[in-house]
C-alpha cells in the first residue's frame, strides 16, 4: 500500500547534536504511546537524534529534554496545552493526555516552521526557545466523509474510499496513518460514511459491522478522535423491523432506545449520529407530519444515556422548484425550516448548518440561520471536497474564504457575534458546537488527488483548532512541512494558494450568482444547465440583465438577516458587489464601483481569471529545480488542466453574455 505522509514528513533539519533527547513523563496509556512514537520519529528524521524515555511522575528531571506533565489545575481545558521551551528544556503541560498529544504535535510543527513570516526550522533543539498556549477555539472539529460502502465517494475526487470496499469496512495501516494525520491538526471527530445512507450503510448499526467498526474506533480513539456514523432516519423500516419511522410512535422510540443500547454496548466510545433528513429524497420526520425537533429529539433521547450526540443537518429545501415560481427560494429554506424551532431541540442535539444558504458555491452570503438561532447548539459545515470549486483538478485554496465566513458579523448581539464566535460557543455559551467539513480525501496515494488540495485538509484542521490563525500562516506552515523550507518555494506556492480562490471566482460564475456548472457532475460550465433542469436553481438571465431579486420586492430572503444586514443586502447600492447578483436582478448596463458596466466586469473578470491561472503556472515552473519530479509533475499536470478548463469557462460565459446582449467587449478581445 502506497501513500504519502502529507505534512508529517519531518524533513531533515540538521544533525549537529547526536545526543539522545530525554523525555520525561509520568503518564502511561495509548495516547502517551502515540506521543512517544511521534517524538521518536520526529526527532530522528529531523535531527538524527533518538529519544530516551524516563517515566515516573515525580521524576520530571531538571536537565535538558522534553517534560510532559498533566496538571489538572492548569485551566487549559480538556484539549488545551501549554508549550514552553527554553534552550533545550521544553515543558508541555496540559490538563489531560489529549492536551499533551496536541502539544507534542505543536512542538514538532513549530520546530519545523518557526515564526510566521518566513518559516524557518530550529537548527538546534538545544538552543530553541518558544512559548505558546492554546485552547482549541472549537469544541468539535469534525470531518464528514461522504464515503459509500461500495467504495465510491459522493463528490470524491481523490480515488476510492479507504474506509470501505465492497460493502466491507477496511481497517489497516492506512486507517492509522489517517488518524495520525487528522490528530496532528486537531481533528477530534470523524463521520466515516456518507450522509445519504442507503443499502449496506443502513446496516452499519447492526451486528454485521460492529466488529470492524470497533477496530476502527479503537484506532481513532488512540489518537483522541471520536467515531460518528451517519444514519438513515427510516432505519426501523428499512431494516425490516417496523412499518413506520414516525418519531412520535412509541414503537419507534423504543426501537431506537434498544438499538442505541446495542450499538453502545458494541461501540462504547461512539460519538453519536449525523442525520440528513427530509433532504434530497432522504426520509425524515416530514413524511409523518412531524417537525425536525420531534425527529431529532426522539433520537437524542435514545442516545442520551450513552453520552451520544445527534448532529442534525439543516440542508432541507425543495429541490424541485418550478421555474415559474419566483417566490419559493432555496436560499430561504434552512432558515424557514429551522428558525421557528429555535429552543425546541434537546441539549444533545446539534444543528449542522452549511456556510451558505445554497450549496458550497465559490461565493455565497453567510447562512442567515447562523445569526438566527440563539437557543440551539450549532455546528458550521464547510466543504473541502471541491465539489463546486474545481473538484481537486483546480487549485482552490479555501482557507481565505473560510476566514471571511468565520469573521463575518451576524449582528445578533452587541458583541461576540461573528460566525466564529457563534459556532465556538462564545456568543451563547453552548458547549456542543464547532466546525465540520466535508472531507476531500480518498485512497489516492497523496490522499487528496491534487497535491495542493492537501492544504485545504491541513488548513481546515488548523483553522478549526485555532480560528485566529491567518490564512497566510496556515499556508506557509503547510508548504514548509510538505515541500521544505526554501524561501522561494514557500513564497511561490503561497502566492499560488492565495490567488487561487479569487481566480476561480473570476473565471467561473460572476458576482455571487453561482451554479453555472454542468448539472449533477458540477464540473465545467453550463450557463443554463440548472436554469432548465428540473432540479431548478435559477440565475434569471435575460436580454436586459441577470440576478435573483432577493430583496423585499423579490423573494424577501434578505429580511432573514439581522439589521443592518437586511437593508444593506436589500439595496443594490449598498449590497457588497461580490454578492450583487445573489441579491438583485441587475441590468447589464448598471455601473459598478469600478466605473465599469456589469457586462464589462463579467468580460474582464473572465479574461483576468485565465491570466491568473497562467501566472500560477509560471510561479510553479519557477520552482521546478527545487522540487522532486513527482511533486512537480502532479501539480503541473493539474495546472494545465485547470488552464484549459478556465479558458473553457471564460469562453462559454463570455459568449453567452455577448450573444444575450449583443454588446461587444470594449477592449475588442476575442469573444465567440
Ligand atoms: C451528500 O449529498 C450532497 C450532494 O451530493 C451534493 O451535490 C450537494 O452539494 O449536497 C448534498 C448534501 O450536502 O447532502
Amino acid at each position: 500500500m502506497e501513500y504519502t505522509q502529507c505534512w508529517l514528513q519531518y524533513k531533515k533539519i540538521s544533525d549537529v547534536n547526536k545526543l539522545d533527547v530525554n523525555v520525561y513523563c509520568g503518564e502511561t496509556g495509548r495516547l502517551i504511546d502515540r506521543i512517544y512514537e511521534e517524538l521518536a520519529l520526529g526527532f530522528w528524521d529531523m535531527y538524527h537524534r533518538k529519544i530516551k524515555i524516563s517515566g515516573g511522575a515525580a521524576n520530571t528531571g531538571t536537565g535538558n529534554g522534553i517534560v510532559l506533565t498533566v496538571n489538572e489545575k492548569s485551566s487549559l481545558g480538556p484539549e488545551g496545552y501549554s508549550l514552553k521551551s527554553n534552550r533545550g528544556r521544553c515543558i508541555i503541560e496540559a490538563d489531560t493526555q489529549v492536551g499533551l498529544l496536541y502539544g507534542t504535535f505543536a512542538l514538532l510543527r513549530n520546530l519545523q516552521t518557526g515564526e510566521s513570516k518566513a518559516p524557518k526550522p530550529a537548527a538546534n533543539f538545544d538552543n530553541w526557545s518558544w512559548e505558546e498556549e492554546k485552547i482549541p477555539s472549537n469544541p468539535l472539529r469534525m470531518l464528514n466523509h461522504w464515503d459509500n460502502m461500495d467504495g465510491s465517494i459522493e463528490r470524491g475526487y481523490s480515488g476510492e474510499s479507504f474506509f470501505f470496499h465492497d460493502n466491507e469496512i477496511i481497517v489497516n495501516d492506512r486507517t492509522r496513518a489517517y488518524a495520525r494525520l487528522m490528530a496532528s491538526v486537531g481533528i477530534n471527530a470523524v463521520v466515516i460514511n456518507n450522509v445519504n445512507v442507503k443499502d449496506a450503510a443502513t446496516e452499519l448499526i447492526t451486528e454485521r459491522y460492529y466488529t470492524q467498526l470497533r477496530k476502527l474506533a479503537d484506532i481513532f480513539e488512540s489518537y483522541a478522535i471520536k467515531l460518528y456514523l451517519s444514519i438513515n432516519f427510516a432505519s426501523p423500516v428499512e431494516l425490516g423491523e417496523l412499518d413506520t419511522a414516525d418519531p412520535l410512535d412509541e414503537r419507534v422510540g423504543k426501537w431506537w432506545r434498544e438499538k442505541a443500547e446495542e450499538i453502545w454496548k458494541n461501540l462504547p466510545g461512539l460519538g453519536g449520529f449525523l442525520v440528513k433528513a427530509d433532504s434530497e429524497g432522504r426520509p425524515g420526520p416530514y413524511t409523518y407530519g412531524r417537525t425536525h425537533s420531534e425527529g431529532a429529539n426522539m433520537l437524542a433521547e435514545a442516545v442520551k444515556p450513552h453520552g451520544g450526540t445527534i448532529i442534525w443537518r439543516c440542508f432541507v429545501y425543495n429541490c424541485r422548484q418550478d421555474w415559474r415560481d419566483k417566490i419559493t427560494d432555496r436560499a430561504k429554506a434552512a432558515y424557514d425550516n429551522f428558525k421557528p424551532l429555535d429552543g425546541t431541540f434537546a441539549d444533545n442535539v446539534i444543528l449542522q448548518i452549511k456556510n451558505g444558504p445554497m450549496d458550497f458555491q465559490v461565493r455565497e452570503p453567510v447562512s442567515p440561520l447562523l445569526g438566527g438561532l440563539s437557543k440551539t447548539n450549532m455546528i458550521l459545515e464547510f466543504q473541502i471536497a471541491q465539489e463546486y470549486t474545481g473538484q481537486q483538478k483546480h487549485v482552490c485554496f479555501l482557507i481565505p474564504w473560510f476566514k471571511e465566513v468565520l469573521n463575518f458579523d451576524m449582528y445578533c448581539k452587541e458583541k461576540l457575534s461573528t460566525v466564529g464566535d457563534l459556532v465556538s460557543g462564545k456568543t451563547y455559551h453552548q458547549v456542543k458546537c464547532g466546525i465540520a467539513a466535508v472531507a476531500n480525501t480518498g485512497n489516492d496515494n497523496n490522499w487528496t488527488g491534487h497535491d495542493l488540495a492537501a492544504a485545504n485538509l491541513y488548513g481546515f484542521g488548523r483553522l478549526a483548532f485555532d480560528t485566529g490563525l491567518s490564512s497566510e500562516r496556515i499556508a506557509k506552515e503547510w508548504i514548509a512541512l510538505t515541500y521544505g523550507f526554501e524561501e522561494k518555494v514557500v513564497k511561490n506556492i503561497n502566492k499560488i494558494l492565495q490567488m487561487s480562490w479569487p481566480a476561480y471566482e473570476k473565471y467561473t460564475s460572476p458576482l455571487g450568482i453561482g451554479w453555472m456548472v454542468t448539472p449533477h457532475t458540477h464540473y465545467g460550465p453550463s450557463v443554463d444547465g440548472y436554469e432548465y433542469d428540473s432540479w431548478g436553481t435559477y440565475h434569471r438571465a435575460d436580454h436586459f440583465g441577470i440576478g435573483v431579486d432577493r430583496s423585499n420586492k423579490g423573494t424577501g430572503y434578505c429580511s432573514q438577516y439581522n439589521p443592518p444586514l437586511d437593508t444593506i443586502y436589500g439595496d443594490k447600492e449598498t449590497c457588497p458587489e461580490e454578492l450583487l447578483l445573489f441579491f438583485h436582478y441587475v441590468d447589464y448596463s448598471y455601473t459598478l464601483s469600478s466605473g465599469k458596466t456589469l457586462l464589462q466586469h463579467i468580460y474582464d473578470s473572465h479574461f483576468e481569471g485565465v491570466e491568473d491561472v497562467e501566472k500560477m503556472i509560471c510561479l510553479w515552473e519557477e520552482i521546478k529545480e527545487a522540487m522532486d519530479m513527482d511533486s512537480y509533475n502532479n501539480v503541473i499536470l493539474k495546472l494545465n488542466e485547470q488552464l484549459n478548463s478556465a479558458k473553457e469557462w471564460r469562453d462559454v460565459i463570455n459568449s453567452y453574455f455577448y450573444r444575450k446582449t449583443g454588446i461587444p467587449d470594449v477592449k475588442g478581445r476575442n469573444i465567440y
